[in-house]
C-alpha cells in the first residue's frame, strides 16, 4: 500500500480521502533533518504553509509521486526541483479565496476602527472612546495590487461598501477590471491615489520587497497597507520605520518573510500595526475545501489518474487528459520510435499535429512525445512533469505545427520527426476506432503496421529476394517473426520493411542484416505496448 505523509495540521475529511487508497502518517512540527530522514518511504506528501519543501527534501524523496499543497502558494515547495525529479506538485487554487479575501477585509475594518487595541484597552480596565475614533472605509479609495482570485473577491466586497477602486495588475485586461467595477491603473498612481492598499500578488522576484521605502514615500500620509498574501512583498523594516515616524496611517499584516516572526522590527510598533499569524486561510470552511480538493488528488494521482491542479504539468487538466488519453499514448509511441530511430543524441523534434486532432491543444500532445523521445536515455525518471523541462535543458528543439486540411483517419493523425545522431526520421500515426494505433508511415514510406515490443525496420532496395535473406537470418537466431510489412512508393525503388519480432534481436545481428545485399540501413525499436 502507498504511504502518505501529512506534515502540516490537515483537516480529517482530506485524510479520510486518502485513506481509502492509502497509509496515512500525520507527523507536523517536524525539523527538517528529520523530514529528510523519514521521506524517502513516502509516495506522497500534503502540507500547508509550515513545511518547507527544499531540493534536499525532494532530492531525499525518491519514492514520492506527488506533493500536494492544501492551500495556493506553492512558495515554500522548491517546484523547480519536483519537477526535474517528476514529481507533480498540486495545489488547491480556489478552497481558500473566500477565507483569504474576508480576512483582507477584516484586517481593513480592524485597522479602521483600531479594534484590536481598543479591545486590549477595554480587557486592561479602560474606558478610551476618545482615543479609539476611527475611519469610514465608505467612499475611500482602495488599491488593489492582484486583481486575481482573492483581489476580484476583495473587490467585489469592497465595492458593496461603496468604496472607490483602483487596481493593478498586469495581468488582466482593463475589461476584467472593469467588470469588478475598479479602475486599471499603474502602480505609481495606485500608490499616490490610495486610502488603503491591499496585496494579492505571488511572491516572485518581481514582487520581492514591491513595498519598500520609496513605494512607502509615494504613499498618503493616512495610507493603510494590508497583506495577506505573501511576507516578504513588504520591507518589514521600512514598513516598520514607517509607522514608528507616522509617515503612513496603519498597517495589518498577516504574513512575513519569516514564520513564525520571532524577532522583529514590526513587533516594537506600538499602535497602528494589526498582525496575524498567517491566518489568511484558517476558516473551518476552507480548511475543509482544500483538504479535499489536494486529497483527492493525491488519491487520484497514486491510483495512476491525472490531477486537476497540477502546477507543474502545463496544459494538462483531467478534461483535456481525459479527451487526448489515446492521442497522448499515440504521441508517446511515435515519439519513442522517433527517437530510437534518430539516435542516442535528439537535437530537434518536429510534430505536425494533421486533420482533426489539429483542433486540440498541442502542448499535452508535445509533452507526449518529448516523454517517449527521452524514454530511450532517462527510462522511468522521464513523465509528463519532467519531460519538457528535460528535454529544453538537453538543448532539444521543438518545432510544432497544425494542418487541419489532412483527411487521412477520421480522428486525425500525428507526424513525429526526430533529428539525431542517426539522421532524420520520422513516424505518422493514427487511431483506429477501436482506439488502436496505427503507424501509417515510416520515414515518408506508407506502412500500416500496429506498434509491437520489438520491431525491426530495413531501408532497402525493392528487389526480388531481400525479404527471404532477412527471414533466414533471423531464423538462424531463433527469432520468430510475429508479421511483416513492406513499404515502397515506386516499384523497384527503394523501400521500408518493418517486422513485429516476438522476441528481441541478439547483439550483433543488426550489423549483419546491413551487410545483406540491398539494405542500406537497420535499426530497431524496444517499445513497452
Ligand atoms: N494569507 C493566506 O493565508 C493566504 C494567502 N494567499 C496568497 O494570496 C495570493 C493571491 O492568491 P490568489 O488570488 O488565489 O492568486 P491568483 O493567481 O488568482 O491571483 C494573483 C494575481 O496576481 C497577479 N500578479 C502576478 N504578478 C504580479 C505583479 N508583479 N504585479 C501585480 N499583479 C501581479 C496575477 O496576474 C494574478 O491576477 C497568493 O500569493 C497566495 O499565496 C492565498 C490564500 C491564503
Ligand atoms: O495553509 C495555510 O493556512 C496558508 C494558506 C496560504 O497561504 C495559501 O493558500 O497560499
Amino acid at each position: 500500500m502507498a504511504k502518505v505523509l501529512v506534515s502540516d495540521p490537515i483537516d480529517q475529511a482530506g485524510i479520510d480521502i486518502i485513506s481509502q487508497v492509502a497509509e496515512v502518517d500525520v507527523k507536523t512540527k517536524l525539523p527538517l533533518e528529520e523530514l529528510i530522514k523519514i521521506i524517502p518511504e513516502y509516495d506522497a506528501l500534503m502540507l500547508r504553509s509550515g513545511t518547507k519543501v527544499t531540493a534536499e527534501v525532494i532530492q531525499a524523496g525518491t519514492n514520492l509521486k506527488i506533493i500536494g499543497r492544501a492551500g495556493v502558494g506553492v512558495d515554500n515547495i522548491d517546484v523547480k526541483a519536483a519537477t526535474r525529479h517528476g514529481i507533480v506538485v498540486v495545489n488547491s487554487p480556489e478552497g481558500n479565496t473566500i477565507a483569504a479575501a474576508e480576512h483582507a477585509i477584516a484586517m481593513m475594518l480592524a485597522l479602521s476602527r483600531q479594534i484590536p487595541d481598543a479591545n486590549q484597552s477595554v480587557k486592561n480596565g479602560k474606558w478610551e472612546r476618545k482615543k479609539f475614533v476611527g475611519n469610514e472605509v465608505y467612499k475611500k479609495t482602495l488599491g488593489v495590487v492582484g486583481l486575481g482570485k482573492i483581489g476580484a473577491h476583495v473587490a467585489k466586497v469592497a465595492r458593496a461598501m461603496e468604496m472607490k477602486l483602483l487596481a493593478y495588475d498586469p495581468f488582466v485586461s482593463a475589461e476584467r477590471a472593469e467588470r469588478l467595477g475598479c479602475s486599471l491603473v499603474d502602480l505609481d498612481l495606485l500608490f499616490k491615489e490610495s486610502d488603503y492598499i491591499t496585496l494579492h500578488i505571488p511572491k516572485t522576484p518581481e514582487t520581492a520587497n514591491l513595498i519598500n521605502a520609496k513605494a512607502l514615500a509615494k504613499m498618503k500620509p493616512q495610507v493603510r497597507i494590508i497583506n495577506c498574501a505573501r511576507g516578504g512583498i513588504i520591507d518589514e523594516t521600512a514598513i516598520a520605520e514607517a509607522l514608528q515616524a507616522g509617515k503612513i496611517g496603519g498597517a495589518a499584516l498577516d504574513v512575513y518573510a519569516n514564520e513564525p516572526l520571532g524577532e522583529s522590527p514590526l513587533t516594537e510598533v506600538g499602535s497602528n500595526l494589526v498582525l496575524t499569524p498567517h491566518l489568511g486561510a484558517s476558516t473551518a470552511e476552507a480548511q475543509v475545501n482544500v483538504a479535499i480538493d489536494v486529497a483527492e488528488q493525491i488519491r487520484d494521482v497514486l491510483l495512476g489518474l491525472p490531477a486537476r491542479s497540477a502546477v507543474n504539468i502545463p496544459g494538462l487538466n483531467p478534461d483535456v487528459m481525459e479527451k487526448l488519453r489515446p492521442y497522448l499514448r499515440l504521441a508517446e509511441t511515435l515519439g519513442t520510435m522517433a527517437g530510437q530511430l534518430a539516435g542516442g543524441r535528439i537535437d530537434e523534434l518536429n510534430i505536425r499535429l494533421q486533420g482533426e486532432l489539429a483542433n486540440n491543444d498541442s502542448q499535452p500532445i508535445i509533452v507526449a512525445a518529448l516523454k517517449g523521445l527521452l524514454s530511450e536515455a532517462l527510462r522511468e525518471r522521464v513523465n509528463y512533469v519532467n519531460a519538457a523541462l528535460e528535454a529544453q535543458e538537453r538543448g532539444i528543439r521543438v518545432i510544432e505545427t497544425k494542418d487541419s486540411s489532412t483527411r487521412d483517419y477520421s480522428g486525425g493523425s500525428l507526424h513525429v520527426e526526430a533529428r539525431g545522431s542517426n539522421g532524420k526520421h520520422s513516424v505518422t500515426g493514427a487511431l483506429l476506432s477501436e482506439g488502436e494505433i496505427r503507424i501509417t508511415n515510416l520515414d515518408e514510406f506508407p506502412i500500416n503496421v500496429p506498434p509491437n515490443d520489438h520491431m525491426l525496420f530495413t531501408l532497402h532496395r525493392d528487389m526480388p529476394g531481400i525479404i527471404g535473406k532477412i527471414g533466414s537470418l533471423l531464423g538462424s537466431y531463433n527469432v520468430n517473426i510475429a508479421s511483416m510489412q513492406v513499404g515502397r512508393k515506386i516499384v523497384r525503388g527503394e523501400a521500408v520493411m518493418v517486422l513485429s519480432l516476438d522476441d528481441p534481436l541478439p547483439e550483433g545481428i543488426l550489423q549483419e542484416i546491413t551487410k545483406v545485399d540491398g539494405i542500406r540501413d537497420a535499426y530497431t525499436v524496444k517499445l513497452s505496448v
